[in-house]
């Protein structure tokens, strides 16, 4: 058997504790309890309904009103009541799981009330998970094949939008703990029927699981939310050096992998740029785009295929863009160029391209979709060069090459986005920048 060498994080009452983790919104905060009417929240919001004696701030409760169970009307009531009785007053929110019923009934009603949450007028939504909620999320994840951020499990403080934050001051406490305070403060509180169902993963583990775990380990359920604090430092610290690569070798999101990062350090920042744009491949995919994308021959142009997106390689670049690039119609494209001229430049949704003005004035303007053969005398006394040319040594991906539309001037070519203008459309002394940033599918 092993000690409980780091049985508890006790240190103070637990009313102590409590007002401490509150100390960042104090004073002057409105806080709001999610009451389920739970033995964790009702003990919850009787902690916070006393330490509103003796500090300086607003308390409210919600009820998220899930509508699945058949007592669920007397659950809200319960909650009703139960903040009544503590002076405090109770929000009732009604929501509908149907539209996140894909995530499961216990994901949607999740779902559903984090909505509701986020729907509060206040500055933080206080949470009543504690410390064996937490050392069940580790154990859970870890079984399910988590990443470091599930492992790190529930962190005690987060942000849920821009104006307010959702706060966990129990999650240093244990159930037992919570339940004495409960006895001891004479409250009552009504059990989820659901609680003992152990169809649900969770409650397999906590009713079958860690009654055994204990039995041998009984330190076993701080260890585990130990474990989750440690994990999660390493997160945040893997995501503090992903921004950072992020800033070296990702331009216009664009990922440059002749960048030298070790191979760690490269997965690191390429998940990174992929959930930044929306991506969250799953291990299998991952392994597939480093194998693919990232390991194949240099000449290569392999793409990897992700729901509605694709990762394309060209040379030594990743691009993120849709799965099916549409191109553009090929017809000609009238110019409006009193609408589009935006400060000296030509300018179509992405593209622009500095023209002088006085070549502009009274031209006749169209954009066309690349045909194949047009050439282009991007300097003075320079050769005419072939687009395709150019387009190869400008190092512009083969996949964008026919979506960027050429400029036509009085029926010549005068300009490329992202190449630039024509010699002969150039008046001199004129800085000319052409730009062009590749979107998803192209210029769009
Ligand atoms: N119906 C509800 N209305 C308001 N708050 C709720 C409701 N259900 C749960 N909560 C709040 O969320 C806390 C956690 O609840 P519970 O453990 O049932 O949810 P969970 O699905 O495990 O939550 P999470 O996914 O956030 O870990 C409760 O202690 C309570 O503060």
């Amino acid at each position: 058997m092993h000690s409980p060498l780091f049985s508890s994080f006790k240190s103070g009452s637990l009313l102590e504790r409590v007002e401490q983790k509150l100390s960042r919104f104090l004073p002057h905060s409105t806080l709001c309890v999610g009451l389920s009417g739970g033995l964790d929240s009702v003990v919850l919001l009787h902690l916070l309904a006393t330490l509103r004696h003796s500090q300086l701030f607003v308390l409210r409760a919600l009820h998220v009103h899930h509508g699945l169970s058949p007592n669920a009307d007397a659950w809200a009531q319960f909650a009703m009541d139960c903040a009544a009785n503590l002076g405090v007053k109770c929000a009732v929110e009604r929501v509908s799981l149907a539209p996140f019923l894909k995530q499961g009934t216990e994901g949607a009603a999740r779902t559903a009330r984090y909505a509701a949450f986020a729907r509060q007028d206040c500055d933080v939504i206080l949470l009543a998970q504690h410390c064996d909620d937490q050392a069940e999320t580790v154990l859970l994840n870890l079984l399910r094949g988590s990443g470091l951020r599930g492992l790190a499990a529930m962190p005690e403080y987060r942000s849920l939008n821009q104006k307010m934050g959702i706060l966990r001051p129990l999650l240093g406490v244990a159930r037992a703990e919570l339940a004495a305070y409960a006895a001891e403060q004479g409250l009552i509180w009504v059990e989820d029927e659901s609680n003992h169902n152990p169809r649900y993963d969770r409650n397999f583990l906590r009713n079958d699981v860690f009654p055994r775990l204990n039995a041998v380990w009984p330190s076993a359920n701080n260890t585990l939310a130990r474990v989750a604090r440690h994990v999660a430092e390493a997160d945040e610290l893997l995501l503090e050096v992903a921004c950072s690569d992020f800033a070296v070798c990702v331009q216009d999101n664009v990922f440059d992998l002749s960048v030298d990062f070790s191979p760690l350090r490269l997965r690191n920042v390429l998940r990174y740029w992929l959930v930044q744009n929306g991506l969250q491949l799953d291990a299998r995919a991952f392994e597939e785009l480093i194998r693919t994308a990232v390991s194949s021959a240099a000449d290569a142009q392999p793409v990897l295929i992700w729901r509605k997106s694709a990762v394309r390689r060209y040379r030594q670049k990743l691009y993120i863009t849709l799965a099916e690039i549409e191109l553009i119609e090929p017809v000609m494209l009238p110019w409006q160029p009193e609408i589009n001229l935006k400060s000296g430049c030509l300018s179509w949704r992405e593209a622009e391209v500095g023209i002088a003005l006085e070549i502009l004035k009274g031209a006749d303007f169209e954009l066309r979709p690349r045909v194949g053969g047009e050439c282009l005398r991007l300097f003075v006394g320079g050769a005419r060069k072939a687009l395709k040319q150019l387009y190869q040594d400008a190092g512009v991906p083969p996949w964008l090459r026919q979506n960027i539309p050429l400029v036509y001037l009085n029926g010549e070519l005068a300009a490329v986005p992202g190449l630039g203008v024509d010699a002969a459309f150039c008046t001199s002394g004129q800085v000319v920048v052409p730009y062009w940033r590749p979107s998803l599918g192209g210029i769009d």
